[in-house]
């Protein structure tokens, strides 16, 4: 499959870049000129998620943030025939730099699972990680959007939240946990059994991203088809275990990098669309939301626009099987906002 066919779907700005049509920078009018920071940037996901913003044409600078790599990462990247500025930022003394001025940053900074762990036990080391880097972010760029990869993201959003508002600087509006990988997945797996052209399909996920609490809505997935119950348990199950299936077949050597770099373009792209005024952008996101009561962080469809979060959608009508999943992960999602949001009250 050719880049240009493989790319056919992604958003006119990135289809641009990436099919070469396009060697000026995107106008104001357009969208263009947006400063992006990735942060963890000489990581795993990292590394192919800075050259796919270098590759978007809303994007004018890509700030590429780590503790180490990075001036290698960013002059490689600063290579590729695209407009966007790739700069290497490195250690905390250059993290108010790499922010300042930032419309958007993505967060993929930490340590990922080996074999037989969960995400959860990533929040001892990820937690400080990223109640660190959100609180620069509140100093340098208090304005921008932040779309949170770093797991345990159920925890890791409901941190960012406590620093902001800590920092004084917190909106809702602007503070996004990544969840496009499960939806990713979900499309990719349905797409196969169903045997429907997987450009075509789409699928809600919703609740949080780790295991029970990822919930593929398959009743609610377009172009529908006449799958059994056992299909829909299997796929189902299949996408809550999507990343672990990924850190067993890496045995020992990490977790989802390549699609998850996909997957955060994909949200960024969008974010930056909804930012440039573009109607109907919507991705399913994990953002502080009123959807399901006591529960006050969940994943459902949310509608992009200037501000950042401009609609947050209902879950929609669930068959019976989605109910259950859905009673069943709510304890699960509640601790973990409880464990982020104690983090910060307790250690900063
Ligand atoms: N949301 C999702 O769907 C999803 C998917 C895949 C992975 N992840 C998570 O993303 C994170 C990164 O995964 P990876 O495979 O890229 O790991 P990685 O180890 O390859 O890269 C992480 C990078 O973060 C950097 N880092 C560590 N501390 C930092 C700090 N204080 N400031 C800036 N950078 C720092 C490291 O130097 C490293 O380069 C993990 O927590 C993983 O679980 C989330
Ligand atoms: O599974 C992981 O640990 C990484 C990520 O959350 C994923 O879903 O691939």
């Amino acid at each position: 499959m050719s880049l240009r066919h493989a790319f056919s779907k992604l958003s006119p700005a990135l289809k641009t870049s990436v099919s070469g049509a396009r060697t000026f920078a995107a106008s104001a009018a357009e969208g263009g000129g947006r400063k992006v920071a990735v942060l963890g940037a000489a990581g795993g996901i990292g590394q192919s998620l800075s050259m796919l913003m270098k590759m978007n044409s809303m994007v004018d600078e890509v700030s590429l943030y780590d503790i180490a790599g990075t001036p290698g990462v960013a002059a490689d990247i600063s290579h590729i025939n695209t407009t966007a500025i790739a700069k290497g930022y490195m250690g905390d003394e250059q993290l108010h730099d790499a922010l300042s001025g930032c419309d958007l940053v993505i967060i993929p900074a930490g340590v990922p699972r080996k074999p037989g762990m969960t995400r959860d036990d990533l929040f001892k080391i990820n937690a400080g990680i990223v109640a660190g880097l959100v609180k620069a972010c509140a100093k340098a760029c208090p304005n921008a959007l932040i779309n949170m990869i770093s797991n345990p993201v159920n925890s890791t959003v409901p941190i960012a939240a406590e620093v902001l508002k800590k920092e004084g600087v917190y909106d809702k509006k602007k503070l996004l946990g990544v969840t496009t990988l499960d939806v990713v997945r979900a499309k990719t797996f349905y797409a196969a059994k169903a045997g429907v052209q997987v450009e075509k399909v789409d699928v809600p996920v919703i609740g949080g991203h780790a295991g029970i609490t990822i919930l593929p809505l398959f009743s609610q997935a377009t172009p529908s088809a006449p799958l059994s119950d056992e299909d829909i348990d299997a796929l189902t199950i299949r996408t809550q275990n999507g990343g672990t299936e990924v850190v067993e077949a890496k045995d020992g050597k990490g977790s989802a990098t390549l699609s998850m770099a996909y997957a955060g373009a994909m949200m960024g792209d969008a974010c930056l669309q909804g930012l440039a005024g573009k109607k109907d952008i919507v991705e399913c996101s994990y953002v502080e939301s009123p959807v399901v009561p006591g529960i006050p962080y969940f994943a459902t469809k949310v509608v992009l626009g200037p501000e950042g979060v401009a609609e947050i959608r209902e879950i929609g009508r669930m068959t019976d099987y989605e109910q259950s999943w859905f009673e069943k992960m709510q304890p699960e999602l509640k601790a973990s906002i409880d464990k982020g949001v104690a983090f910060v009250n307790e250690t900063m």
